[in-house]
């Protein structure tokens, strides 16, 4: 049952037919000290899908979102973001790449000094050349696509709920206009109803965006609502498949996670 990281279905093809991979990661080993985290990761993550990244805690599914994007370099293999390897580039070379992805930190990660307006500038300032009256705009824009009222924008982080802020930084993630969106638990302390808005807003913005979404979730609900593909972090390993393929594993861990109560509930929920 296990897929191979090039077998699996996806939404987007390049001509001819084939999809195209804008991350592929082969033989990643990350080790930290005595502790190996990860030892041949192999995954290839489509354009224009929603990948969900799951695990047990402490498996290294955030080390493996910062690999990705730059921030940790692997101890071994490779890692291309949009054919390139970002294991080797150069601060030059990973800031004109940021310009290309968006990222959504667990705790929304906003400057608590900065409105939310001026949070979705601080990506424009650093990666685009444009008048401030014109960043502004940009701005106002992002804060309506996330779905958050306009006087939002001038608001402190700390003046809104949980659910305000993470649509603060996923407006400020969607800033330049991205191709990927990294998001490390969206849903993470927001409750169900906030948890559900908040998935259907992803899947929304994936589709009306053409957006490539790498997401790293806890949250069984997102799995069955929006993911189209899901990577299960697993002995340091990836399995990779769908919500159909991934509930006839027999890991243990696999079972217990798609086959537990809350996993009944929400394949309950899809169906
Ligand atoms: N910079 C670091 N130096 C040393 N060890 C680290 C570092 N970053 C992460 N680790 C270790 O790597 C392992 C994986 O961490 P990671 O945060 O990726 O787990 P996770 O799967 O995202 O967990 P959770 O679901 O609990 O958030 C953990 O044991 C963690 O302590």
């Amino acid at each position: 049952m296990l897929s191979s990281p090039s077998s699996s279905p996806t939404s987007a093809s390049e001509p001819g037919g084939r999809r195209e991979a804008v991350i592929r990661v082969r033989g990643l080993r990350t080790q930290f000290g005595a502790q190996v985290v990860h030892d041949g990761v192999d995954l290839d993550v489509y354009r224009g899908e929603v990948l969900g990244l799951v695990g047990g805690s402490g498996t290294g599914k955030s080390v493996l979102l910062r690999e990705i994007i730059g921030l940790i370099r692997p101890s071994g293999g490779r890692i291309e973001v949009f054919g390139k390897d970002t294991t080797g580039l150069d601060a030059e070379a990973v800031r004109r790449m940021q310009s290309r992805w968006g990222v959504l930190f667990q705790d929304g990660a906003l400057f608590s000094s900065l409105t939310v307006l001026e949070n979705i500038m601080v990506p424009l300032k650093e990666h685009a050349a444009l008048p401030p009256g014109m960043m502004e705009q940009i701005a106002r824009v992002k804060v309506s696509m996330v779905g958050l009222p306009p006087d939002a924008g001038a608001k402190y982080p700390s003046q809104l709920s949980g659910g305000m802020r993470k649509r603060a930084g996923l407006a400020r993630a969607l800033a330049l206009d991205p191709e990927i969106l990294f998001l490390d638990e969206p849903t993470a302390g927001l409750d169900p109803i906030g948890a559900a808005a908040f998935d259907e807003l992803i899947g929304n913005l994936k589709r009306s965006l053409g957006l490539t979404v790498f997401m790293v979730t806890h949250d069984l609900d997102s799995l069955y609502a929006i993911c189209d593909r899901i990577a299960v972090l697993i002995d340091k390993r990836l399995i990779v498949g769908t919500t159909e393929t991934l509930v006839q594993e027999e890991h243990p861990w696999i079972r217990d996670y798609f086959h537990g109560p809350r996993g009944r509930a929400a394949r309950a929920a899809k169906e």
